[in-house]
């Protein structure tokens, strides 16, 4: 029979493992004058590598030896046996087979070939250790270095010594689900855990193994026990949000997909591919359930989500673009993110919780609104006077925190103004961009040699129906006050209940300062709007100057009261009043605060001396924890009705 190089080396490092000093002799001069057992490699034609054939035929090798060694004589015999199945091939000597047939029967000689086998198969499990109080046990011994690695040998039990980390290795999961007693217990937990959230109709496989498969991977969805479910409250999440869809539903999201000559195939091989997955191929799949699609604009499509873990329902944002694109795009997608992060908080910013990025999107968690201005005016809402200034007020407190933060959001518009609970709150920050003073642009310019504000950051045109007459002349000076025109054309839209005009002489004119009267509002409010449409941006009041206007003094006081409410701000102990929160868009840096003591207090006996007058405690601007020092209280137990001044 013909010989190749590569069987002869295999032949010959089998031969080595022999283990009688004869066959190691013989097994070539490169192995003499080692201290130690050396791995012994399989070497391709060209004595240097191996190929895939190579490789798999040294792996069944490895798993036959380590049968032969570790096992019973019995087992050693059978596996001595596989060896010749699976080498039969390479086996071209007979002195090999031989002396493989003599270490299947011998316990001195398992020994022996455990000894070097353990090099052989080089993982950090099996690798000899150095360490000097590691000992192998001695030739001859019924131990053998099976028993000595731990690999169970009941007379002598493994030591941790043995382990060449000191720690345990750690058990896969696969082990775990694949000991039988495990499983069944597994079983059990899913079918009551299925049986608890199965909702009526769900299709559910039964029995053995296919009950586990048709289980979705993805950890259920959690109900939050510390979450006070009050319907109509932000992200409320009802019962039936929490059950557990059939699998077809949970898969469906894998199966709708683009139609095409090959779809089928595709969706067999997506299905199949999430099956395997177990559905936690991604982030977003494996830490949310969806709900439903919430809405899209130009850039990106919203869903309503549930978080598995906290139970909570959020808005998650997919941006449609791809980021495999070039360093502009990138950046422009990352804009919106970029802004909520150095807003931070801000009670009339929609609340960002984190994004990443999935298969080259970007998807971002946001906080849950309940609808936006848009909606309420599909509804047929019709707003009155002081529900639209409630609004203006709470858009220019978060226009306020942008224009001190040098951000403009350059898309102020229904759409993008949420209505959470009671509150207005502002959204869709896509397109913001920096907002910077004419003298610092020209210090730019100066600087980068550029042109304009493009040198500067990066910037995206919003809605057309909202912009502001300087931005179609490509004035980018007043952002900050393009945001104000915007809100002001937004409050003028609503207060008529007439959509604005998307061109012509109507389009034109609520650019040159001719308005159209607003019926049954107040000159006021009309004047209002006005002023923050005046053409000319320098004419135009900033969000600071306009909340500090006659027209919200009410408003001002309401949203003080709102601002603190008893579960957001007061603690109340004997003597003190502890402000919990100074909410940061209070504008001026001391707040003047009244305290009055309630009827509550009054009814409880006691008939404090200043009934009707109130005590006037100044507190700083901060939205750290304050203290405000009152007179002795009338009572332990007492509740404050506070004003703003
Ligand atoms: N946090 C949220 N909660 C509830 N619905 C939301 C939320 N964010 C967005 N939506 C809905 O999704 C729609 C699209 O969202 P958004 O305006 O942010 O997308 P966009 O692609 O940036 O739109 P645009 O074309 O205006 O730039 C909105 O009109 C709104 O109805």
């Amino acid at each position: 029979m013909s010989q190749s190089p590569f069987q002869l080396k295999t032949i010959r490092g089998i031969f080595s493992f022999g283990s009688s000093q004869q066959s190691q002799e013989k097994a070539g001069s490169q192995d003499r004058g080692r201290s130690s057992p050396q791995p012994i490699r399989c070497a391709g034609p060209d004595g240097v590598g191996s190929g895939r054939g190579a490789q798999r035929k040294k792996r069944s090798l490895n798993l036959a030896l380590s049968q032969v060694t570790l096992g019973s004589p019995v087992e050693g015999l059978a596996a001595s046996s596989s060896l010749r199945q699976a080498s039969v091939e390479d086996l071209a000597d007979a002195n090999a087979l031989d002396s493989l047939k003599t270490a299947g029967t011998g316990t001195q000689q398992n020994s022996m070939c455990v000894s070097q086998s353990q090099d052989f198969f080089c993982t950090p499990d099996f690798i000899t250790p150095n360490d000097a109080h590691v000992k192998l046990p001695a030739p001859g011994t019924h131990a053998g270095v099976g028993g000595a690695l731990g690999l169970g040998n009941q007379s002598n039990p493994p030591t941790r010594d043995f382990t060449p980390l000191g720690c345990k290795r750690p058990r896969s999961v696969f082990d775990v689900l694949m000991c039988p007693e495990n499983r069944r217990s597994q079983l059990q937990a899913y079918t009551q855990e299925l049986n608890a959230y199965k909702p009526p109709g769900t299709r559910v496989r039964s029995g053995g193994l296919k009950a586990m498969k048709s289980v979705p991977k993805s950890p259920l969805c959690v109900k939050n026990p510390f979450r006070r479910e009050i319907p109509n409250v932000p992200g409320h999440v009802h019962q039936e949000d929490l059950l557990m869809k059939s699998e077809d539903e949970e898969m469906s999201f894998v199966v709708k997909r683009k139609k095409g000559p090959d779809s089928r195939r595709k969706r067999r091989r997506k299905k199949m591919s999430a099956c395997i997955a177990g559905l936690n191929s991604g982030r977003y799949r494996s830490d949310f359930k969806e709900l439903q699609k919430l809405g899209h604009g130009s850039f990106s499509t919203v869903y309503r989500c549930i978080h598995r873990l906290d139970g909570t329902a959020y808005a998650v944002k997919h941006v449609k673009k791809n980021l495999n694109t070039t360093n502009a795009e990138i950046a422009l997608a990352l804009q919106e993110v970029q802004a909520y992060s150095a807003l931070g908080p801000h009670p009339f910013l929609l609340a960002y919780h984190t994004s990443w990025i999935e298969n080259s999107r970007l998807y971002i968690q946001l906080e849950l609104s309940d609808c936006c201005l848009t909606d309420l005016i599909k509804q047929g809402k019709t707003f009155d006077e002081d529900e639209l200034k409630w609004m203006l007020w709470s858009v220019l407190q978060a226009l306020n925190h942008m224009h001190a933060n040098k951000l403009a959001h350059m898309d102020v518009k229904p759409d993008n103004i949420h209505v959470v609970g009671n509150r207005y709150k502002i959204g869709d920050l896509g397109t913001s961009t920096k907002h910077v003073c004419e003298e610092e642009e020209e210090e730019a310019e100066n600087a980068t040699k550029g042109g304009g504000l493009s040198a500067l950051c990066l910037f995206r045109e919003g809605d057309a129906r909202y912009m502001a007459p300087e931005l179609l002349k490509d004035d980018l000076g007043h952002l900050d006050k393009s945001d104000i025109w915007a809100l002001g054309a937004a409050a003028y839209e609503l207060a008529r209940k007439c959509p604005l005009p998307m061109k012509g002489d109507n389009y034109r004119d609520i650019r040159e300062d001719k308005l159209a009267g607003i019926p049954s509002f107040s000159a006021e409010f009309f004047q209002l709007v006005s002023s923050m449409m005046r053409s000319d941006p320098a004419e135009r009041p900033g969000a600071a100057e306009i909340m500090q206007l006659q027209i919200f003094a009410s408003v001002r006081k309401t949203a003080f009261r709102e601002s603190f409410r008893p579960n957001s701000f007061l603690t109340c102990t004997s003597s003190r009043v502890y402000c919990a929160r100074v909410l940061p868009h209070q504008s001026s840096d001391h707040i003047s605060m009244f305290f009055t003591w309630k009827s509550s207090v009054l009814e409880s006996g006691f008939m404090p001396s200043k009934v009707g007058e109130k005590e006037l405690v100044p507190c700083r601007r901060s939205s750290s924890i304050q203290r405000a020092y009152l007179p002795p209280p009338p009572t332990a137990m007492h509740s404050f009705v506070l004003y703003w001044k």
